[in-house]
C-alpha cells in the first residue's frame, strides 16, 4: 500500500469490520434437511404413478410432471447453498481515519460505461460522474473515466458541459456540508428544492438546458462550444464516423495536477473515452467496454483500486469508498481480496413494487448467503476491484495490499502513474489511443485469463465467477443507507427483455465448459458452485412454470386427475411441499427486511418471468448454439415516458406494446381463468370437488395473480393497455392448445 499498512495490534484496537453468521442458518439447515425427504417422497409417488399408467398418454403426462418437479427440485437444491450460511458484514469506515492518514490512501479509478445516448439520457450519466468526483476522498486521487459505447458528440459535449459545473459543485458540497452529492437528486431533494434562485442552481440549469438543446438537434455545432480544444474534439466527428465504426477518441475534461475548482482546489482526473469500433472486429459490449478502461486507465493514473458503475448507478453515500478500503486495506484479507461488492439498490420503487425492481433475491438474499462462503458474485456495478485481480489469480506471497505493476504494453515508456507524466502529455495520449484501439486486444490474454471475461451477455456474472475461480475472495458489503441509486425499467416490456437478456448470458455460462456444476463446484467449493449454478441454470425454471402454467388446467378441463385427492394421505406432502417452498421464501424475504406486499408481487414476477423471459431465453440460447441466431446486449432504456411514469407510481402493469413476451401470458391467464371456472362449476355440479382440488388451486392461485393481465386485455382502455393483436393472437394459440390436449386425453 501507498504508506504501510496498519498493524495487528492498531486493527485489534480499531477493527475496520465484523462478520456474524445469521443465525437463521441453522434454521435454514435442518428445513432444507425435511424438504429434501419429501422431495424424495415426491419422486417415489411420481414414479408409482408412472408405473401404473396404462396408456401411453398419461403416462406422457405425468411423465412431464416428473421431468419439471425434477427441474424445481434440482432449483430447490441450488437455493439451499444460498441458504446454508448466509451472514452479515459491517464495515467501520470511522476507524480507517484513525489507522490511515487521507495522503496515505489509495488511489481510485472509476469506470462508468454508457452506450446509447437517445437511451441512456447524457444529463444523467454526468451526475452519476459529479455524484463520484464529488466523494468524500482525496480529490487529487480520483479518477474518472467515462466510457462512451454509444461514440456520441451528444455525451462528449454533456460532459464538457459537466466538468465546466463540476468545479462549482464540488466546493458547493464541500463547503455546505451536503450529504446529497448527485446534484439532480439534490435539487429534487427538500433541502435542494429549497435553492431556487441560487446560483449553483442555476448554473445546474444553464447546463441542462444547454445539453437538451443538443438532444433536440442530435448534433454538436460548432459555435456551441467555447474553446479551440473543444472544438478540436468536436470536429473529430466526421461524416463517416457512426457508432459502430469510428476512431478511438479520447478527451481528458479536467487533469488534477492542473486543474482547479472555484476556491482554487485540486479536481478530480475526468476522461472521456470512445474506444475504437470497426464493424469488422468484435467489440464484446460491457466487457470490452471494460477492458479498455482498464488499459486506458493503467497508462494514466494506474490506480490500486477500481470502481465500476453503470451510467445510472449514482452515489448516494459519499462514504462509499471508505467502506470498501475497511476490506480491501485489511492486511489479512488484501492479498485474497478480489472486490467489494455493493448491492444494487434502485430509486424510484413504487409502493407496491409493481415489477419486482428490487431483485431482492438475486442482490440481496443470495448475496448474504454466498457472503458466508467464499464472497458474493460481480453484479456489473457499484464494485471495488484490487486493480491485481484483472492480471491473474492471487498472489500467495504478498500478505498486503501492494500497488498494481504498471501496464504490460510494448514499447510504452512511461511509469504508468499520475506522479510520473502529465496525462495530457502526448506520449501518453499515444499510448492510451493504442490500448483502446479494436485490435489491440488480438492474440492476447484480455478477456480470456485478463479483465473482465468474454463470451457471456452478463460479462458481470461471469467475472465474478471466474475470479472466485481462480482462487480470489470477494465481499458483499450491505450497508443500510444505499451506496449506489440505480434506475428501474417501468414498463413490463423493458422490464422482462432485460432479464430476457440476462437468462440468455446466464445459460451461455451454465452450458460452457465452465459450468458451474462441473468446472466451478470442483475449483471453488460444492456449496458455491451450487449457487453459481442456480443463477446459471434460471432459463430452466421455464420448463416448471410452463407445465404448471398449462397441464394441470388443461387435465382440469379433460377431468384428468394429477394429484392426489384431498382424502388420500400423500396429499398432505404436496401441501407441504408448496408451503415448504413459500413459506421459507416469503420468511427469507421478511428476514432480509421485505415487506408482504412486496414479496407478492415477487413471486407474481417470478411467475411471469417463467413463462415469459425465461422460457424466450431458453429458446434463444438453444437458437444460438444451433447457430440460428446471434443475440446482442440490448441496453434497458432509462428514459421516463411521462405516461408510463403515471401508471408506474399508480402501480398499474404497463403493457402497451404487442411484444411477443406477453403472448404466452395471456394464453397461460386465459386457460387458468377458463379451467377455474370450468372447474368450479362441474366441481359443484356433478364431480367431486376433493378429486380436483389440487389443480382447482392452481388455476385459482394462478388467476389471483393473473389480475392485472384480464384488467389489461379487457377492462383499460389506455396505452398501457394489452394491445388487441396480442390477445387475439394468444386466444388462437390458447384454442389450438386445448384441441391438442382434448385429444391427447382422450386417446
Ligand atoms: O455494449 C454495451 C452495452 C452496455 N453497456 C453499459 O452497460 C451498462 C449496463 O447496461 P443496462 O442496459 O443498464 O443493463 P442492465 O441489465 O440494467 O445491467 C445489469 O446487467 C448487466 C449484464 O447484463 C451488467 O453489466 C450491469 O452492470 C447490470 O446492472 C450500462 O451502463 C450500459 O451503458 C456498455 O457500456 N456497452
Ligand atoms: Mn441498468
Amino acid at each position: 500500500m501507498e504508506g504501510g499498512s496498519p498493524t495487528q495490534r492498531e486493527l485489534k484496537a480499531h477493527p475496520l469490520h465484523s462478520f456474524q453468521v445469521e443465525p437463521r442458518a441453522y434454521f435454514n439447515r435442518v428445513h432444507s434437511l425435511v424438504y429434501i425427504c419429501a422431495i424424495l417422497g415426491l419422486f417415489y409417488h411420481r414414479l408409482l404413478q408412472l408405473f401404473h399408467c396404462t396408456t401411453f398418454s398419461s403416462f406422457s403426462v405425468f411423465l412431464t410432471m416428473l421431468l419439471s418437479e425434477a427441474v424445481l427440485a434440482f432449483m430447490w437444491l441450488t437455493t439451499f447453498s444460498c441458504r446454508w450460511r448466509p451472514s452479515r458484514r459491517q464495515a467501520f469506515p470511522e476507524n480507517l481515519s484513525k489507522l490511515i492518514k487521507d495522503e496515505d490512501l489509495p488511489s481510485l479509478d472509476v469506470f462508468i460505461c454508457t452506450a446509447d445516448p437517445y437511451k441512456e439520457p447524457p444529463i444523467n450519466v454526468v451526475n452519476t460522474a459529479l455524484s463520484v468526483m464529488a466523494f468524500d476522498y482525496p480529490t487529487e486521487k480520483i479518477s474518472v473515466y467515462v466510457s462512451d459505447d454509444g461514440g456520441s458528440e451528444l455525451t462528449l459535449f454533456a460532459f464538457m458541459e459537466g466538468a465546466k459545473f463540476a468545479r462549482h459543485w464540488l466546493p458547493f458540497c464541500r463547503e455546505n456540508g451536503i450529504e446529497e452529492r448527485c446534484p439532480e437528486a439534490y435539487f429534487r431533494s427538500t433541502e435542494g428544492s429549497r435553492r431556487r434562485g441560487d446560483k449553483i442552481k442555476a448554473l445546474y440549469e444553464d447546463m441542462k438546458d444547454k445539453v437538451e438543446k443538443v438532444m433536440e438537434t442530435g448534433k454538436v455545432s460548432l459555435d456551441q462550444v467555447t474553446s479551440d480544444e473543444e472544438r478540436e474534439a468536436i470536429k473529430k466527428w466526421t461524416d463517416g464516423f457512426t457508432r459502430k465504426n469510428h476512431p478511438t477518441v479520447i478527451q481528458v475534461l479536467v487533469e488534477s495536477s492542473k486543474d482547479v475548482d472555484v476556491s482554487g482546489h485540486k479536481l478530480p482526473n475526468l476522461i472521456y473515452v470512445s474506444r475504437e469500433k470497426r464493424t469488422t472486429s468484435p467489440h464484446h459490449f460491457k466487457a470490452g467496454a471494460l477492458n479498455v478502461l482498464v488499459r486506458v486507465s493503467g497508462v494514466m493514473s494506474n490506480a490500486p483500486v477500481v470502481l465500476t458503475l453503470d451510467c445510472d448507478m449514482y452515489s448516494n453515500d459519499p462514504q462509499a469508498p471508505r467502506r470498501a478500503l475497511c476490506y480491501l486495506l485489511d492486511p489479512q484479507k488484501a492479498s485474497k481480496l478480489a472486490f467489494v461488492q455493493f448491492p444494487q439498490r434502485y430509486q424510484g420503487i413504487n409502493r407496491y413494487d409493481t415489477y419486482a425492481s428490487e431483485l431482492k433475491r438475486l442482490f440481496i438474499i443470495n448475496p448474504m448467503g454466498m457472503d458466508g462462503l467464499k464472497g458474493t458474485g460481480y453484479v456489473g456495478t457499484g464494485c471495488f476491484f484490487n486493480r491485481h485481480s484483472f492480471y491473474g489469480g492471487p498472489s500467495s506471497s504478498s500478505s498486503s495490499f501492494s500497488p498494481p505493476p504498471p501496464l504490460d504494453v510494448p514499447d510504452y515508456k512511461c511509469n504508468g502513474t499520475m506522479n510520473g507524466c502529465m496525462i495530457r502529455s502526448d506520449s501518453v495520449l499515444k499510448v492510451a489511443h493504442k490500448v483502446a484501439g479494436c485490435n489491440f486486444e488480438h492474440g492476447t490474454s484480455w478477456g480470456s485469463k485478463m479483465g473482465f471475461r468474454y463470451g457471456s451477455l452478463v460479462e458481470d456474472y461471469f467475472t465474478g465467477y471466474r475470479l472466485h475461480c481462480e482462487g480470489w475472495e470477494s465481499v458483499f458489503c450491505h450497508p443500510e443507507k444505499a451506496a449506489f441509486l440505480g434506475d428501474i425499467p417501468i414498463c413490463l416490456d423493458d422490464a422482462l427483455s432485460q432479464n430476457k437478456r440476462w437468462c440468455v448470458g446466464l445459460l451461455e455460462v451454465g452450458f460452457s465448459k465452465y459450468s458451474p456444476l462441473t468446472f466451478g463446484t470442483t475449483r471453488i467449493s460444492l456449496l458455491m458452485g451450487l449457487c453459481y449454478a442456480h443463477l446459471a441454470f434460471w432459463g430452466l425454471w421455464s420448463i416448471p412454470m410452463a407445465a404448471y402454467g398449462f397441464l394441470p388446467q388443461l387435465a382440469l378441463l379433460n377431468q384428468f386427475q394429477l394429484f392426489p385427492k384431498v382424502s388420500d394421505p400423500w396429499f398432505y406432502l404436496y401441501v407441504y411441499l408448496f408451503i415448504g417452498a413459500y413459506g421459507q421464501d416469503l420468511f427469507d424475504f421478511l428476514v432480509a427486511g421485505g415487506s408482504i406486499q412486496w414479496w407478492w408481487s415477487d413471486q407474481r414476477m417470478w411467475m411471469i418471468r417463467g413463462i415469459t423471459s425465461y422460457l424466450f431465453g431458453l429458446i434463444e440460447f438453444t437458437l444460438n448454439q444451433i447457430g440460428f441466431s446471434a443475440t446482442g446486449f440490448n441496453v434497458t432504456s432509462k428514459v421516463i415516458d411521462d405516461e408510463q411514469d403515471k401508471h408506474y407510481k399508480q402501480g398499474i402493469f404497463e403493457f402497451g406494446v404487442p411484444s411477443p413476451l406477453f403472448v404466452p401470458l395471456v394464453m397461460v391467464a386465459t386457460i387458468n381463468l377458463i379451467a377455474f371456472v370450468v372447474g368450479l362449476a362441474g366441481a359443484l355440479m356433478h364431480w367431486n370437488i376433493e378429486d380436483m382440488f389440487v389443480q382447482l388451486f392452481i388455476s385459482g392461485f394462478v388467476v389471483v395473480n393473473s389480475w392485472p393481465i384480464y384488467e389489461a386485455m379487457v377492462l383499460r382502455k389506455d396505452k398501457g393497455s394489452m394491445p388487441i393483436e396480442t390477445t387475439i393472437k394468444s386466444a388462437f394459440l390458447a384454442g389450438l392448445l386445448y384441441l391438442l390436449a382434448y385429444f391427447t386425453f382422450r386417446i
